[in-house]
């Protein structure tokens, strides 16, 4: 983008735009890069809501496609400026064949570098996550780590393994040479476990809490601190990374960085709470209802119910194998690398992040009645 950009509109894609995240990175890019000509929303499933954002002064393009086909992604990317890759299966839950999760998330980004290179599209920002470091499967904690901290990433689920294999291709993309002669711009952006208007994982548990008749029972430590980070404050490290890789290229080129904000370290359950307390539910137990064992033990059934049952229906609980190692497993950030780098600051208070989230909660959980 050369010194014209400052009076030259760009074009923006953000692929998985019609996401959790990738939502909030849309709405964000709208209210808060004013060099946005035409912004491009690249999802396999298009959300209504996208018709809203057409009225506005930026050129708001929706475009139904999918990652993993090289031509499509090429097509949306052909003329952009700054690619910002969110699209991805966020499965842990066994609904998506580990073949499909490694399709998506690790051809599909290869497809959307190749492409960023085979149009000459110059600055590309990849949604990673924590769990391209960990937990790891010997159950370490990463208690309040940093990029440079030394960790043993072991991965064995496909999920992980493929945000790290995709996180790698994008580093290693950094500095080649797209079309037109220019170096291709890369970062990575790991945020911790994501809440906010949309988590479904969060819904989800209220409506567990709302069926029990209020009640939910605390299975894990509290603790265990678990990571967590508010949506809009995901999105707007993804809007200014985005904004500064031109300008400070040779310092972000090739980087990473965790996503943080104010948001308490607590375990995954308690910090749940603060929101589904205020919903009218209750965490039963200080400490687990059931020992570490029974849990293990029914983890372990789900995930052996879930072979037998494949064949004849889907059956993904949030208590499998994995699910319980990683919610049991200290894994929290603190860095400032970002606001170092690009001077990210947090754009939502934690106070802030609780209401937006509480007040969707609710407005969630009464359209279940
Ligand atoms: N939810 C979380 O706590 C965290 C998420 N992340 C990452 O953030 C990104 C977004 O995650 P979420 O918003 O939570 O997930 P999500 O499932 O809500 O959004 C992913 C979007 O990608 C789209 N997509 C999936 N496969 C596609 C394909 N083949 N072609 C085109 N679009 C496709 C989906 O339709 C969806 O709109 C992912 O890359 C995920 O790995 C990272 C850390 C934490
Ligand atoms: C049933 C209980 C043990 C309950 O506490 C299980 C909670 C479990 C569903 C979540 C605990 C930790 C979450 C993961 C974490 O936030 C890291 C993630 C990063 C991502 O990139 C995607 C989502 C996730 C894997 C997230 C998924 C839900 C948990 C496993």
């Amino acid at each position: 983008m050369a010194d014209s950009a400052q009076a030259q509109k760009l074009v923006y894609l953000v692929t998985g735009g019609c996401g959790f995240l990738g939502e909030h990175v849309v709405r964000m890019l709208l209210q808060r890069e004013p060099r946005l000509g035409e912004l491009r929303v690249f999802d396999r499933h298009l959300g209504p809501w996208l018709e809203e954002l057409k009225t506005g002064p930026v050129r708001v393009t929706a475009i139904q496609g999918d990652v993993t086909e090289a031509h499509e992604v090429a097509a949306a990317v052909a003329g952009a400026h700054v690619v910002i890759h969110t699209a991805g299966l966020v499965d842990v839950f066994g609904r998506a064949s580990p073949e499909t999760i490694h399709e998506v998330n690790v051809q599909g980004t290869r497809n959307v570098i190749e492409a960023c290179v085979q149009t000459g599209t110059q600055f590309l920002v990849y949604t990673s996550s924590m769990e391209v470091v960990g937990p790891n499967t010997k159950g370490h904690p990463f208690y309040r780590g940093n990029e440079d901290t030394l960790y043993e990433a072991v991965h064995r689920h496909p999920y992980p393994c493929s945000k790290a294999l995709a996180e790698r291709l994008v580093l290693e993309a950094n500095g080649r040479e797209v079309h037109g002669g220019l170096p291709l711009v890369t970062c990575a952006l790991r945020p911790t476990g994501i809440y906010g208007e949309g988590h479904q994982i969060m819904r989800d548990f209220y409506r567990q809490g709302l069926r029990l008749g209020g009640w939910l029972f605390r299975a894990i430590p509290a603790s265990v601190e678990h990571g967590r980070v508010y949506v809009g404050n995901v999105a707007w490290m993804h809007v200014l990374a985005a904004r500064e890789l031109e300008r400070r290229a040779a310092l972000m080129g090739g980087q990473v960085y965790f996503c943080y904000d104010g948001s308490p370290y607590k375990s995954y359950e308690d910090f749940n709470m603060e929101f589904l307390g205020p919903c009218g539910l209750q965490l039963v137990g200080a400490r687990p209802l059931l020992p570490y064992w029974v849990l293990v033990f029914v983890a372990a059934l789900n995930a052996l119910l879930q072979w037998l049952l494949r064949p004849l229906v889907l059956y993904a609980p949030l208590l499998n194998p994995y699910t319980l190692a990683v919610a049991n497993t200290t894994f929290t950030v603190s860095t400032d690398k970002a606001q170092r780098h690009f001077g990210y600051e947090p754009l939502f208070s934690w106070e802030d992040s609780r209401t937006r989230t509480i007040l969707w909660v609710q407005a969630a959980g009464s359209s279940a009645q």
